[in-house]
């Protein structure tokens, strides 16, 4: 049994049934017949066992009565994480995947993000993308906005307003030769990213903080690269960017910075490699930059509809977790063209299948390790593991109430079935209609409360 230390915490509410979560030493860990408890400030009190009911209620001072209990073929499974996802892009989910990265931003993203600038626009569609992805069990979402300071600070004010766990961050990039118009000076950059992180960290908002977030080195100069390190640095915060996505990018980076021995050398010159760094992709890393990941602690998004879509790469997943690199998965609306990270689970089995097609001694990921990337896995490279990821007692209780036989869902039960089995029939087969609810520290998000 796992208590806090103090016993008169309020409790709000108590659960029972079964729970599913990884652990460091359990990519899947199932507790069954479990009793949890929230205590007022949304934080997981205890988890017992359903026998010490008695027990628990009275050192605890709850009601025994006042216990939800979960139904057949429900459990509850930690939130997931989306470590990479362009809120913007949102807008054109699911169309123009037609081409590779560097013709694709400037045909499609550069123009698209370009309107983010009108603020009802953005407003629109950023509560769908808050909407939506919570919807889809995001209960933790790792924003890039675009480069308009307002709008940028509206996505945060949406997702505080939703109830989403979020880092937000505030596009830099000043060099765009593709699509000039879309593009700030490098002053501009630095003046906004300030007054974006202050004004957003003045909102005091308890879930939803700054992303340092240049767009990726050839839309940066080394100046403004290294003034934005500066700022993480002096002020502690996350940071954010893309690296070797696909092989013409990681060519046009050698040019633009002939000086540095690597693409991971340039961000790690400019202080911008830290435990609270998250690159996306990396599909072209060679070991020695992952070893220099692994050095500096910072992490990696893997977004597997993205990579398959642009026909980026694939990235060897289990190369990146023999490194001990931080990694969690990410959607990349809209290079990837699904919000929801069930999705990124299964293209993430596939990438892994198709590895080991063409290399039989390739160890294939399991359902079990890729659930644990997108639960525990995101926490830790977002290095928010110690407020979310998994049911720990003081953690937040950032939760999916899951019921995997949802009347008109997409899953048929033919029998009962054990937890495991649930779980991966959910990973696989499963969509919002099965999420029945979501928690964010404690408070209930969706279904979404009337205004
Ligand atoms: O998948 C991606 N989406 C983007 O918007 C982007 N910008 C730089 N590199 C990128 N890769
Ligand atoms: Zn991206």
């Amino acid at each position: 049994m796992q208590t806090s230390e103090k016993s008169d915490t309020d409790i709000r509410f108590v659960c029972r049934g079964t729970f599913v979560h990884s652990t460091a030493e359990e990519a899947l860990q199932i507790l069954e017949d479990a009793l949890l408890g929230v205590d007022s400030k949304g934080k997981i009190a205890f988890i017992g066992e359903g026998k010490d009911l008695q027990k628990l209620s009275e050192s605890f001072g709850f009601c025994s009565s006042a216990v939800t209990q979960l139904r057949q073929h429900e459990f509850f499974m930690p939130g997931m994480i989306d470590t990479h996802i362009h809120a913007p892009q949102y807008s054109y989910a699911g169309t123009a995947l037609d081409m590779p990265l560097l013709q694709w931003l400037n045909t499609y993203t550069f123009p698209v993000e370009s309107r983010f600038q009108d603020i009802e626009f953005a407003k629109k569609v950023y509560t769908q993308v808050v909407k939506r992805t919570l919807r889809n069990g995001t209960t933790t979402a790792c924003y890039f906005a675009t480069i308009h300071t307002d709008a940028s600070l509206l996505l945060g004010q949406i997702a505080n307003d939703f109830g989403q766990r979020a880092l937000v961050g505030k596009v830099c990039m000043d060099r765009n030769d593709g699509v000039k118009y879309y593009r700030e000076t490098s002053e501009e950059s630095q003046e906004e990213t300030y007054r974006f992180i202050k004004e957003l960290l003045n909102k005091k908002y308890p879930l939803v903080k700054p992303v340092v977030t240049p767009r990726f080195a050839p839309s940066c100069t080394e100046t403004l690269l290294a003034k934005l390190g500066e700022m993480a640095k002096n002020n502690k915060l996350h940071i954010q960017s893309h690296i070797s996505e696909n092989l013409k990018e990681v060519e046009w980076v050698k040019e633009l910075f002939p000086n540095s021995e690597s693409y991971t050398d340039i961000y790690h010159k400019c202080n911008l490699l830290t435990d609270k760094t998250i690159m996306a992709h990396g599909c072209h890393l060679s070991d020695e930059e992952l070893v220099l990941f692994r050095k500096t602690g910072a992490a990696l998004s893997h977004c597997p509809n993205s990579n398959i879509s642009l026909c980026s790469g694939v990235l060897n997943v289990r190369n990146v977790l023999n490194h001990k690199v931080k990694l969690g998965l990410g959607t990349d609306v809209a290079g990837g063209y699904s919000p929801s990270i069930l999705d990124a689970v299964r293209r993430a089995l596939d990438s892994s299948k198709v590895l080991t097609i063409q290399d039989p001694e390739h160890k294939t990921l399991s359902f079990e390790e890729v659930f644990r990337l997108a639960t525990l896995g995101g926490s830790q490279a977002l290095s928010l593991d110690e407020r979310t990821g998994n049911f720990k007692v003081g953690k937040d209780f950032d939760a999916l109430r899951v019921n995997v036989a949802a009347p008109g869902g997409p899953i048929d039960l033919i029998q009962s079935e054990k937890p495991q089995i649930l779980l991966e029939k959910f990973l696989n087969l499963g969509d919002d209609r099965n999420i029945v609810e979501v928690f964010v520290a404690g408070k209930k998000v969706v279904p979404f409360s009337e205004p």
